[in-house]
């Protein structure tokens, strides 16, 4: 049984084409500022009060982490939390295994944390969690000096990490453009002398420079290439505490947004989003689409940009999605796919390897969903290709593989789909977004439990 308590039955729900969605509406607060938020509370002696903390499954199980590695957390109300940290380098060893569920970002990046601590630490999670590469996280922390003590086939989870006394700062070109492995190297960097170094050829978001800069460590971001980032941090910091309000979630928003795109007659406000320039790759294309998209009252909150988002139902058309915007918007894409399937045209999405890697295959779990709803799609290579009719038959039933993601993009798609859309399992909705259906129903969406759908 995961942290999650997932190996239970799974929940199916169908969602029906509906009446114009209209009102107002906060999504959570961001998962990875949450994740982070905890993660440098518990690094931080003293007193680091939280606000706005998504209580999904995801970051609920990093806060069991954080308690487990010695930090003391608690939730105070709706949100709001406190963490009683111990320093950079003072974590204590947890008894039991550390089990993360269905969330790659806290399992990753709590390797890089206990990398920079000397002790021993076993890392688990759900069956989607253990399909997951994890050899791009112990890769650079090898190179520091960490070392594997065991782990799975291919080094996936269950595994077991062991940190040196004296770890060695690194400079580290990432394969990829993550923010994960980005974020893993300057957490276990916190804990080395020196200088630690990441090179991203593509700048994925940058959450973890930000709050590394708002806790007093010192960090330099510079340009690398046409669209890269060169991030320096200066190890063995004293961080300080600072309270962190935490924005709401725009991968959140996303679903709310694409549904009163669809649904004609639509007009949504989706209140506090943050518009990081790094988070908001999804808007740009869908602005692109023809959207009918405004950034209403925009404002500075807990050092990121938020504005409350104004959304009508628009006529869309297809568009060619570049592949450097994919790290802007690497979970919107099965959401993305949804608008695309109601525009009118061809839209293709470049660059999309990395969705082999998330909580599913997302690109085949997305082609499926596709072909079950009756829109037709293709995939050349890395590229995902939508023939979008401006309307979707629906009537199928979408596997969603334990991505909640998947389940939310598709029971969107029931909402203005002809036909009513089955999702074969909501339940890890709750990793990520865990009001999403009252808060969907709340603005007129239609959709029904398992007692309806099964
Ligand atoms: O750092 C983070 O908080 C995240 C980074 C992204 O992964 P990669 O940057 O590894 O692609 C994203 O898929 C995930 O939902 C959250
Ligand atoms: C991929 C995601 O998260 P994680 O990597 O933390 O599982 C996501 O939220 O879409």
């Amino acid at each position: 049984m995961s942290s999650t308590g997932h190996d239970a039955n799974p929940v199916p729900a169908l969602a029906r084409r509906s009446a114009a969605l209209k009102g107002r509406v906060r999504v959570p607060g961001d998962k990875s500022v949450s994740h982070r938020s905890l993660i440098f509370g518990a690094l931080t002696v003293g007193e680091t009060r939280i606000s706005g903390l998504l209580e999904g499954e995801d970051v609920l199980n990093t806060a069991k982490a954080c308690a487990a590695l010695g930090a003391t957390v608690e939730r105070l109300g709706e949100g709001e939390w406190r963490v009683e940290g111990v320093g950079v380098g003072g974590l204590r060893q947890p008894e039991g295994v550390l089990d993360f569920g269905n969330a790659g970002t806290g399992s990753r990046l709590m390797m890089g944390v206990v990398a920079g601590n000397p002790i021993t630490a076993t890392f688990d999670g759900d069956a989607s969690l253990r399909r997951r590469p994890m050899r791009r996280i112990l890769d650079p922390l090898e190179k520091m000096g960490v070392q594997v003590v065991d782990a799975a086939e291919g080094g996936r989870l269950p595994l077991t990490l062991k940190g040196p006394k004296d770890l060695v700062p690194i400079t580290y070109e990432s394969p990829v453009a993550s923010a994960q492995i980005k974020s893993a190297v300057l957490l276990a960097g916190l804990g080395a002398p020196g200088e630690t170094t990441v090179i991203e050829k593509e700048a994925s978001r940058d959450h973890t420079e930000r709050m590394l800069t708002h806790f007093g460590a010192q960090v330099t971001v510079e340009p690398y290439g046409a669209h890269g980032r060169k991030v320096t941090l200066k190890g063995r910091p004293e961080l300080k505490p600072a309270p962190i309000r935490v924005p709401a979630d725009p991968s959140s928003a996303a679903f709310p947004l694409v549904a009163a795109l669809i649904v004609p007659g639509s007009d949504v406000v989706i209140e506090g989003v943050m518009t990081n320039p790094l988070r908001t790759g999804l808007f740009i294309t869908l602005k692109e689409m023809g959207a009918d998209i405004v950034f209403e009252n925009e404002r500075v909150e807990g050092g990121e940009s938020v504005a409350d988002i104004r959304v009508r139902a628009s006529a869309l058309k297809g568009v060619d999605v570049p592949a450097e915007r994919a790290p802007s918007m690497i979970d919107e894409y099965p959401v993305l796919a949804v608008a695309a399937s109601f525009a009118v045209g061809k839209t293709r999405m470049n660059g999309l390897s990395e969705l082999r890697v998330k909580e599913s295959d997302r690109l085949a779990a997305v082609a499926d969903g596709l072909a079950a709803a009756g829109v037709t799609y293709a995939i050349e290579g890395d590229d995902l290709i939508v023939e979008g009719t401006g309307s979707v038959p629906g009537g199928g039933a979408v596997a969603t593989h334990m991505d909640h993601r998947i389940a939310m993009s598709f029971l969107v798609m029931g909402l203005a789909a002809t036909n009513p859309l089955k999702v074969d399992d909501i339940s890890f909705i709750a990793t990520s977004f865990p009001s999403f259906l009252p808060q969907m129903r709340g603005l007129g969406a239609v959709i029904e439990d398992e007692a309806v759908a099964a």
